[in-house]
């Protein structure tokens, strides 16, 4: 399903799809708007794992011109590590987040800022590794601060990581916490969200002074819509305000001016 249509009566907009549903919502004009964009499920489309995800084409050309319209306050937040929004969008974004707001890069070719955080319990590792040996079709994505249990290819597993993850988080004592994610449980440190990453982002050059505008599709957008909301901002998600990314990117090249 894609967008066929836009009207923007002011800040307003009319997305419009084939089937002939109606989106509406307020976006400010991009010379004073800040771009904060979620990675999965949002820009790209959901795929059976996390490496055959496809940037499709003229997504890149529509984010050039998009960050070169909104003068570079383009970022791009999401719950994967830095390295890998690095290769699927190169140098596109201006800001990356990685890592649910853990790693921040704040300018191109600038430093990775971590947060300080409790460190990940080994045995945790061990146990969620033999997990997965046991549920075939499962599997770990182990990052620096946390992990991953992935069930897309296994959902009849789905309830037994639950379970086990459950039990980390009762020996976490608050330290750790379950996120629920698309067809995944991922655990994570408490302490940083998305929301705190748009937060930071949004406190310097070339974000600051700008309204911030986050798109995201999944529980953990939550917090960095909340927070756009709270700096003025707009927070939008996918399926309430697009109902799919295909019509969110046709959105976003119809904003920059190409009509598709
Ligand atoms: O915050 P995001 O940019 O949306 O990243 C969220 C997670 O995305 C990845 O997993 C999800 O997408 C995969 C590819 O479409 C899919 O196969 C998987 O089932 C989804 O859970 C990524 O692997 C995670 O590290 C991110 O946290």
């Amino acid at each position: 399903m894609r967008a066929f249509g836009r009207i923007k009566q002011g800040e307003v907009h009319v997305v419009r799809t084939i089937s002939n549903n109606e989106f509406r919502f307020q976006v400010p004009a991009l010379d004073e708007a800040a771009f904060l964009f979620d990675f999965d499920g949002t820009l790209v489309d959901i795929a059976p794992t996390p490496e055959a995800v496809v940037v499709p084409d003229g997504l890149a050309d529509t984010l050039r011109q998009l960050r070169d319209k909104c003068g570079d306050a383009l970022a791009v937040i999401s719950g994967r590590p830095i390295d890998q929004i690095d290769h699927f969008l190169g140098d596109i974004p201006f800001a990356v987040a990685g890592e649910h707001g853990i790693a921040i890069r704040h300018r191109p070719g600038g430093p990775i800022e971590r947060a300080a955080l409790p460190t990940l319990p080994q045995q945790w590792l061990i146990e969620a590794r033999a997990l997965v040996e046991m549920y075939p079709g499962t599997r770990l994505e182990h990052k620096q601060a946390g992990f991953v249990l992935h069930y897309r290819a296994a959902p009849e597993a789905g309830a037994a990581l639950k379970k086990a993850a459950e039990g980390w988080m009762h020996e976490a004592d608050g330290a750790f916490h379950l996120q629920a994610a698309k067809m995944a449980w991922e655990i994570r440190p408490t302490g940083v969200d998305k929301g705190y990453a748009v937060s930071l982002l949004m406190q310097a050059a070339p974000f600051e002074g700008r309204k911030p505008v986050f798109v995201g599709d999944d529980v953990t957008d939550e917090d960095g819509i909340a927070a756009a909301k709270r700096l003025k901002g707009v927070g939008l998600r996918i399926p309430t305000d697009f109902p799919t990314p295909a019509v969110f990117r046709s959105w976003l090249s119809m904003l920059v001016g190409q009509e598709r």
